[in-house]
């Protein structure tokens, strides 16, 4: 797998350098700088995880090295800091990513160099709690939230025991990048806990991974048969 990491370097020193009202800026330009990367990176295939948004994990399979450099000088140009990139490659996502961390680490240029490395099919799993709408009526709209998000950590724990990265996406939303050796896992785990379903996209880039897994979701619910299904797709 191939992951494009982007690092904000200083940006503590940054943060700091704003006041004491800051958190209202620093909320601005961190989701001004996500919704360029978004933008820029699904436009070329792929997709960003903004995770702690003092940085950038990108799902860099499919992606040609020429369009993850215009993201990064893209990145470079809008960044309150210096910015430090690497692609890592691993045999999961998570291997990836600490690969790619050791490699800034570890770089003594401040221009990064793309090696190239055969690209691999991503598998994207989007994780969809059921009846989440009801929850929210019987809950609140903020309890709903609470009760996803504990069991989205857990589920993210495991995940990632298994070498998978996640992200929450909003609403009852998470989504999960695997290698495909591990779909079976992720089968199991779904159908040990009844409070989720899954689809399970596997595709050329992140992005028709991605749009396998509504599509798996959508078919799920098109019959309320399935707990999980997996759609290849291509785009
Ligand atoms: N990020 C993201 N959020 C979505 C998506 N679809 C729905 N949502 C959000 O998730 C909430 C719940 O929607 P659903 O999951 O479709 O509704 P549900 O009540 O759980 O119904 P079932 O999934 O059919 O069991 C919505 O109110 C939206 O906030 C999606 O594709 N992506």
């Amino acid at each position: 797998m191939k992951i494009l990491l982007i690092e904000f370097i200083g940006y503590k020193e940054w943060t700091e350098s704003l006041g004491y009202d800051r958190e209202w800026k620093i909320q601005d330009i961190q989701s001004s700088i996500y919704k360029i990367v978004n933008d820029e990176i699904s436009r070329v295939g792929g997709f960003a995880l903004p995770v702690r948004y003092d940085g950038l994990i990108i799902l860099a399979d499919g992606i040609p090295n020429k369009h993850l450099l215009e993201i990064y000088t893209k990145v470079k140009e809008i960044s309150p800091t210096k910015i430090s990139a690497c692609i890592g490659f691993g045999k999961t996502p998570r291997e990836a990513e600490i690969n790619a961390h050791n490699c800034i680490l570890n770089s003594l240029s401040d221009e990064p160099k793309f090696s190239i490395i055969h690209d691999e099919n991503v598998v994207a799993c989007h994780f969809d709690y059921n009846n989440f709408t009801s929850l929210t009526h019987e809950l609140s709209f903020y309890a709903a939230y609470m009760r996803v998000m504990r069991l989205y950590s857990k589920l993210s724990d495991s995940i990632y025991d298994f070498g998978g990265i996640s992200q929450y996406l909003g609403g009852d939303n998470m989504i999960a990048f695997i290698d495909e050796d591990t779909i079976d896992k992720i089968i199991k785990i779904v159908e040990n806990m009844d409070e989720i379903k899954v689809g399970i996209g596997i595709g050329k880039n992140a992005r028709s991974a991605m749009a396998g897994a509504t599509r798996a979701l959508d078919e799920i619910r098109s019959k309320r048969e399935d707990r999980w299904k997996i759609v290849k797709f291509s785009m």
